[in-house]
């Protein structure tokens, strides 16, 4: 199915087309994708996609596995820098710049296995002038996070805890959470969507991407389905729900299937 074949009819729909997702305020897009093309060796991640996505804006980033949204997000964080296309995090260019604005947690572990909470909040206190260890230590209370056990004591969940907690404590302008919440049971999503959203900032962005789009519905003001590295909808939640007549989750399962 092409991409234009699955867009809604003009009205609220019709952002959709461009992958442009409206400024709560009619301020200024915080980023912007234009034409973005990546490969790997010779085969496309990504494939002329453009998005623009403003500040005060919570967006679910989704699609099928293999589509390129850690390729996207590892593009937004500056982690890779061989792409066509042009990119821009509040008028910049990915790189040393941008990873001063852009909070980035990944899809895998990155913490070093013999950290316990207090030492992984001193570290990131040491590595990021934006870090706020109040915070940290609050998400960290919030998700009820031992203090007396290392990462590698830890559970898969309790580890994806604490990287949310250590990830959301930067007073960064942009956002990017690769899965945030995959590792955790159902109850607990809720409780870390919570600790997510808390306290945000309308003058940041936050993306995460998700396959568990029932989770995060309630949550994300915004999404972006993107299928074989194109963009296929984007827009305002709600718009989205209104135009197709269904919820995000039956959408994707309507699109994907
Ligand atoms: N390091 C790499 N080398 C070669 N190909 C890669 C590499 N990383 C990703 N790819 C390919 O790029 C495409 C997009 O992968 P990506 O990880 O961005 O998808 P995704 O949407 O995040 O998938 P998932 O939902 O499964 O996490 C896939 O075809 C994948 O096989």
């Amino acid at each position: 199915m092409s991409p234009t074949a699955t867009m809604p009819p003009p009205g609220p729909g019709a952002l959709a087309r461009t992958g442009q997702i409206p400024a709560l305020d009619g301020g200024e897009p915080l980023v912007v994708v234009d034409s973005l093309t990546k490969t790997y060796r010779g085969r496309p991640a990504l494939s002329g996609l453009s998005l623009s996505l403003p500040p005060g804006r919570v967006v679910g980033l989704m699609g099928a596995n293999g589509c390129g949204k850690t390729t996207l997000l590892k593009i937004l964080a500056g982690v890779l820098a061989d792409y066509e296309g042009s990119v821009s995090i509040a008028g910049h260019r990915p790189g040393p710049r941008t990873k001063e604005l852009v909070s980035f947690l990944p899809d895998a572990s990155f913490l070093a296995p013999n950290l316990t909470t207090g030492r992984a909040v001193a570290l990131f206190a040491r590595l990021f002038a934006d870090f706020d260890p109040g915070k940290a230590t609050r998400l960290i209370e919030f998700f009820g996070l031992p203090s007396d056990r290392c990462v590698k004591e830890m559970s898969k969940g309790m580890g994806e805890k604490l990287r949310v907690a250590l990830a959301m404590s930067r007073r960064a302008r942009v956002y990017l959470l690769d899965e945030p919440i995959s590792g955790v049971d159902p109850a607990a999503r809720q409780v870390l969507l919570d600790g997510i959203v808390e306290d945000f900032d309308p003058s940041c962005l936050l993306v995460m991407s998700t396959h568990l789009i029932s989770d995060v519905e309630p949550v994300i003001d915004s999404a972006v389905f993107i299928k074989d590295g194109a963009l296929l909808l984007a827009g305002d939640a709600d718009d989205l729900r209104q135009a197709h007549g269904m919820s995000l989750d039956a959408l994707f399962r309507k699109e994907y299937r």
